[in-house]
């Protein structure tokens, strides 16, 4: 399979839809099928989608890409999918969504279409209930924004067919050298780097919460340690070599008391109910603190992700 030979179809182009669109477009031979229900739609994706080409195709306007016929913009989504070799949904985070569109792309699409759902945690069994063959959906779960966050979780259910992950995988290293495509093995809610991302996001409620930090230093903690650490060596890998010799078995060995205390100390929050009454605290202190992002912030952050991927690579 060549990734040159791809027409593929995102549904919803809201957040993560545009970024997808610039990802996809890092293969210069593949057609963009984009459909969204907003009225709008041309015009949004004039508007949004220039920031995030600058990093994948520099100098080329998406008026250009349209009019040379490597985008299409569909008011149907029968049109959208009618030759689509992959179909990408990015639409509403809502079970009933995306199951009533799997059934209808199902419906419309053709025989050999690749299904895929950015969702962030529905798992692909629950978005093939209204599906006839089950085995064509998996979800490719991105991190924001996706044209530059390298992870893609893959994220098949019992029922998905091989050769759909295997597909996925290939196609992702072959569009994009730098992204990395990550086969989760089990279906499980949040899938993985959302688990890890929400396990510490509870904890940083917790300690603003009960005062123990300022959301600005918690921040500055994890950039100044976590954040470098795990960007480099990733959780387990820094562990062992924090046991010396005796690597990871020696690290836990002589924090075993240590790490213990602190699990058993850890926040427990409610999103809801009388124990929630943290939010409005916390959402507040972040508001003071950092206000609504701009794009200025967004691109500058982009620019900050691309360097640390230049580290990265070259620390293989
Ligand atoms: N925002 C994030 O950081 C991330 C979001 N995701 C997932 O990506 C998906 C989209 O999230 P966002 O882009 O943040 O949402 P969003 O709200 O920015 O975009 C959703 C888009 O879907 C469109 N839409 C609504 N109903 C539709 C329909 N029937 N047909 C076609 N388009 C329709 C909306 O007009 C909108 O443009 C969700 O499943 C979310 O969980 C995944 C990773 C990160
Ligand atoms: O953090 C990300 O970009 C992804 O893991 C997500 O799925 C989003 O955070 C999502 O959970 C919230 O929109």
């Amino acid at each position: 399979m060549s990734a040159n030979q791809n027409q593929v179809t995102l549904i919803g182009l809201g957040t993560i839809g545009i970024s997808m669109a610039a990802l996809h477009l890092r293969d210069p031979n593949s057609t963009i099928h984009l459909f969204d229900v907003r009225s709008d739609i041309e015009q949004h994706i004039l508007a949004h989608l220039p920031a995030f080409l600058e990093s994948v195709c520099p100098g080329t306007s998406v008026e250009s890409l349209i009019s040379s016929g490597r985008i299409k913009i569909h008011t149907t989504i029968e049109t959208a999918c009618s030759e689509a070799t992959i179909i990408q949904e990015q639409g509403p985070e809502n079970v009933s969504f995306k199951k009533s569109l799997w059934a209808q792309v199902e419906s419309i699409a053709p025989p050999y279409a690749h299904f895929w759902s950015s969702t962030s945690g529905i798992p692909t069994s629950e978005q093939t209930a209204d599906m006839q063959d089950k085995s064509r959906l998996l979800v490719v779960h991105p991190f924001n924004p996706p044209h530059i966050m390298p992870l893609l979780e893959i994220v098949p259910s019992p029922n998905t067919n091989q050769d759909e992950v295997d597909f996925a995988c290939t196609y992702f290293r072959q569009v994009s050298p730098r992204h990395c495509p990550v086969v989760i093995k089990k279906e499980i809610c949040g899938f993985v780097g959302n688990r890890l991302a929400f396990a510490v996001l509870r904890e940083a409620c917790y300690l603003v919460e009960q005062k123990v930090v300022s959301v600005k230093d918690l921040d500055q903690i994890m950039m100044s340690s976590l954040g470098p650490r795990w960007a480099l060596n990733g959780v387990f890998e820094s562990y062992n070599s924090g046991g010396g010799v005796d690597g990871f078995r020696g690290f836990l060995n002589k924090l075993e008391a240590t790490v213990q205390g602190v699990w058993n100390d850890l926040g427990v929050m409610s999103m809801t109910g009388d124990d929630s009454h943290w939010k409005e605290y916390v959402i507040s202190q972040t508001e003071q603190t950092y206000g609504p992002s701009s794009l200025g912030q967004t691109r500058e952050k982009e620019e900050k992700l691309r360097e640390v991927q230049r580290i990265q690579t070259s620390n293989p």
